[in-house]
């Protein structure tokens, strides 16, 4: 029996033993997984605040950061006495007593009812029930109107809160800064939303739950100290306070211990779930791009990995809640349910007067009357203890209100920088060589940003003039070091430069939505200037707000048949009627097309007319001679155009030309349209004529092969081998223009008219010969402009070298030779040719071949 019991006590110590280590292994697995998937999205230095345990300075320099932080925000919320929530403060405060002398009376009543049933006296007992019923009348409408005006309470502090932030994310550009400029809120819709409700709910349930408490425990104690007085020779006066305090001690210090970091938590988890929530947007906002590549499955893994991020954060809240929650069970249910009955029995089990009755004939012990001191003082002790479960419970919540106030707290500070222009932001890009392949801009330098822009604005009259003054982006990636310019209303200017050299920073600087870092910036006010962008906002509403943007109709100063007219300014009457009339209101940001879209833009221009338009290829999707029509109607009434264009056709309408290099060099100066556009037209020369080097060399590497040449070193060398061979190559055919696209007449190198060089023209049709891009001559005839020919005589275009035609030569038509019978080709055209007669083809044929030029043609005119 014995070894039966031992051997079952091993195998049970064995297999706990095995699930204990079983659990720390699972335990430890998924705490290394959850650090690196954190790792993933949480940036370093919140990683290392949340994970390392603090220093007790460190906590208190967070409490009196929280004191600090509840302090500014109480001032906005309760801003004076004469408020709306100052007045629901103090009625709420004056329910929350009203119910704890509620409490006190109803207790005293429970014991009443207690002792008569003791002393069995029914007329006592029912008169007890009856007014107990009584008061439970105003006591159920004041528990009612405690969560009423507590919710009431919640609201005005979430309006004047929300109120207060409102005002500050619209002032300054701050909304446009904070995300820009700025890279301290990730997610400001959701601060200014989700974290201001939970703040203010937080903090109004908060309220009440200690202020109640702390009435109770004050009005309590004092009832249990008048009933232990009544008792003169009974123990308790001194020892229960004493022993209260400590058991409140024990219970306080064991939680505040081993409580959770609440505050960071609920805070990290709040900002999962605003990541979320902005993938969302995010997926919304960009549909129809995600439709059209079927890049669901992309965003989807995204979101839901956000989603797995959020849920790992709350399941860490609910598992460390569980521990939690269970000490804070045994402590202040267990623990102190014992404590106070040890509390009560002090003064009961040391009282040694006389007996206490007020019944010495049916009651000569006092059984009754002690009987109603016991229930009375329970039901006493049992609200106190709820009480002070509720001051101890809440330090839990005080902990998730520190981190709700933080952020709350954050997003004022950060809306209050951003709007006195003072900004933070992580640095993204470092390595100023990796742009150097990667970007047609070179970023030259990087200055810190996370400071006062030292540069001056200045309002003038109506001229933009910088001086000296720097374009620097919100990363502190200087883009050009120095711009020095005046720009009047009279001038028209265009803008132009690579990708990224900085046009539309440039509108951004003049326009104050980015700093200026240095140097002067004279600018009228930004009334005067008017952006339009490339994808145009279209604003809530009808087609009639879409046009007055960003005016409303009550403060709109034409009425709709001048609209009719600014439509018609822009080609876009016809919409009026398509979709019901200037009221209709529609999603126009996705019923109008692109073209569409960006002509109510520019009808923004003919209702504002603005002193500047800042025009950001915002006719890219507008056909070229609406385009022209628009900017001839605006130049006439009076605006002056800044535009940012890489379309030549709008080149016309400007007189000054603003030129950026893409590696900080610029140049302003007056646009001569026709010198610019023969500086163009080379310029695509040459950048054609480079892109057919491959091919040369292909060429060459083929007639290598075809005479039998060294290969190896035109195919096989180095790089740099090559780029000499291909160097030397250009130069060797460098004497005539052996690119598809040369100019009619353009000519080949006498050079060439070499043996090594020669092949003969493609053949085409039924045996015949091309004599020209789509000339195919045999014996019978020729045939002009047949696509099959067309086809075969285009292999041409990859020749470097002129083809030969083995004929005669012919004068009826430039560079002829004889065709057929009696017929005389060029490349362009063919003509009856007398001089073209059989023998005299056939002669030059069989024995002239060697001394007759070459015939070439060029196919691609
Ligand atoms: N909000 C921003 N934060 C950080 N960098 C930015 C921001 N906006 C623009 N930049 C950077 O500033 C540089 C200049 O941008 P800008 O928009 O002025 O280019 P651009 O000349 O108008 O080019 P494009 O012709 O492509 O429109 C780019 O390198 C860009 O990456």
């Amino acid at each position: 029996m014995y070894s039966l019991r031992s051997r079952r006590a091993k195998i049970l110590l064995f297999s706990s033993s095995c699930a204990v280590i079983a659990y720390f292994i699972r335990r430890y697995r998924r705490s290394a997984l959850l650090k690196k998937r954190r790792a993933l999205v949480i940036p370093k230095e919140s990683l290392t605040t949340d994970a390392s345990p603090q220093s007790p300075t460190i906590r208190n320099a967070l409490n009196k950061q929280f004191y600090h932080q509840i302090r500014a925000l109480i001032r906005i919320l309760i801003p004076k006495i004469k408020s709306d929530s100052f007045a629901l403060l103090i009625l709420h405060l004056t329910t929350l007593i009203t119910r704890t002398f509620l409490s006190i009376y109803i207790a005293h009543l429970d014991g009443a009812i207690v002792k008569s049933l003791v002393q069995r006296n029914p007329r006592q007992f029912f008169r007890a029930i009856c007014t107990f019923i009584g008061v439970a009348v105003p006591a159920s409408f004041i528990n009612s109107s405690i969560r009423f005006i507590e919710s009431k309470l919640s609201l005005a502090l979430r309006t004047k809160l929300t109120q207060h932030a409102y005002e500050a994310y619209f002032k300054n550009q701050t909304y446009y800064r904070v995300t820009n400029l700025d890279s301290r809120l990730l997610t400001p819709d959701q601060n200014l939303t989700d974290d201001i409700e939970t703040f203010t709910s937080t903090l109004t349930h908060l309220f009440s739950h200690l202020t109640k408490p702390f009435f109770d425990i004050a009005v309590i104690s004092w009832s249990l100290i008048a009933m232990v007085r009544q008792r003169a020779s009974a123990r308790g006066l001194k020892e229960v306070p004493i022993m209260t305090v400590i058991v409140f001690f024990i219970t306080f210090t064991a939680l505040r211990k081993l409580s959770p970091r609440f505050g960071k938590l609920v805070s990290e988890e709040a900002r999962r779930r605003g990541i979320l929530r902005f993938a969302h947007t995010r997926v919304i906002a960009n549909a129809e791009e995600i439709a059209f590549f079927d890049g669901h499955q992309v965003e989807k893994n995204w979101v839901l990995k956000l989603y797995d991020q959020l849920r790992e954060q709350t399941n860490l809240i609910i598992k460390k809640k569980l521990w939690f929650i269970m000490l804070e069970q045994f402590l202040m249910k267990y623990f102190w349910h014992a404590s106070g009955m040890m509390f009560i029995a002090i003064p009961f089990l040391t009282y040694d007067g006389p007996p206490e009755t007020d019944d010495p004939v049916g009651d000569p012990l006092g059984i009754s009357a002690r009987t109603e001191a016991f229930t009375v003082s329970k039901n006493l002790l049992t609200s106190g203890a709820d009480a002070l479960e509720r001051i101890i419970s809440s330090y839990k919540e005080i902990a998730e209100l520190a981190g709700h106030t933080d952020r709350v707290y954050t997003m004022l500070h950060v809306f209050d920088d951003c709007a006195n222009a003072h900004y933070q932001r992580a640095l993204v890009t470092t390595d100023e060589s990796h742009d150097e392949h990667s970007s047609s801009v070179v970023a030259k330098k990087k200055v810190a940003i996370n400071q006062r822009a030292e540069g001056k604005i200045i309002e003038s009259d109506e001229d933009i003039i910088a001086e000296d003054v720097p374009i620097i982006t919100p990363n502190g990636d200087v883009i050009v070091e120095s711009l020095s310019l005046k720009i009047t209303p009279a001038m028209h200017v265009l803008i132009t430069g690579p990708n990224g050299c900085g046009k539309s920073s440039f509108f951004r600087i003049v326009r104050g939505l980015w700093p200026v870092y240095s140097g002067r910036l004279h600018r009228p006010d930004p009334s005067n200037f008017f952006l339009i962008p490339q994808r145009p906002y279209m604003c809530p509403g009808t087609l009639r707000d879409q046009i007055i943007y960003p005016h409303t109709v009550a403060n709109a100063f034409v009425d709709d048949t001048k609209l009719m007219d600014i439509l018609d300014n822009v080609e876009l009457k016809y919409i009026v009627q398509r979709e019901g009339g200037l009221s209709a209101e529609r999603d126009w940001k996705d019923i109008l097309s692109g073209g569409e879209k960006q002509r109510l833009g520019l009808a923004r221009i003919f209702y504002h007319r603005p002193r500047y338009a800042l025009l950001d290829e915002c006719t890219s999707a507008v056909s070229i001679d609406v385009e022209g029509k628009i900017y001839e109607r605006a130049k006439e009434l009076g605006v002056s155009l800044l535009t940012i264009t890489h379309r030549p056709s709008l080149w016309a309408y400007h007189t000054h030309l603003l030129q950026f290099d893409g590696n900080g060099r610029w140049t302003f100066e007056i646009l001569n349209t026709e010198k610019l556009l023969t500086l163009r037209d080379e310029k695509e020369r040459l950048e054609t004529q480079l892109a057919g080097i491959p091919k040369i060399q292909q060429r060459l590497n083929e007639l290598c092969q075809l005479l039998g040449d060294d290969t190896t070193a035109t195919t096989t060398r180095e790089d740099q081998d090559n780029e000499d061979i291909l160097f030397v190559a250009i130069l060797e055919f460098n004497h005539g223009c052996y690119i598809t696209n040369c100019p009619i007449g353009g000519k080949r190198s006498s050079d060439l008219d070499n043996d090594l060089y020669k092949h003969q023209c493609p053949r085409c049709g039924f045996g015949g010969q091309c004599f020209g891009p789509s000339i195919c001559c045999n014996s019978l005839g020729c045939r002009v402009g047949h696509p099959f020919d067309a086809r075969q005589c285009s292999k041409e275009n990859h020749s470097l070298t002129p083809c030969v035609i083995n004929s005669a030569v012919c004068s009826s038509v430039p560079n002829g030779r004889c065709a057929a019978h009696g017929v005389c080709c060029g490349t362009e055209s063919c003509q009856i040719d007398e001089s073209c007669s059989e023998a005299s083809s056939q002669e030059a044929d069989s024995s002239k071949e060697e001394h007759l030029p070459h015939s070439r043609f060029t196919l691609l005119q």
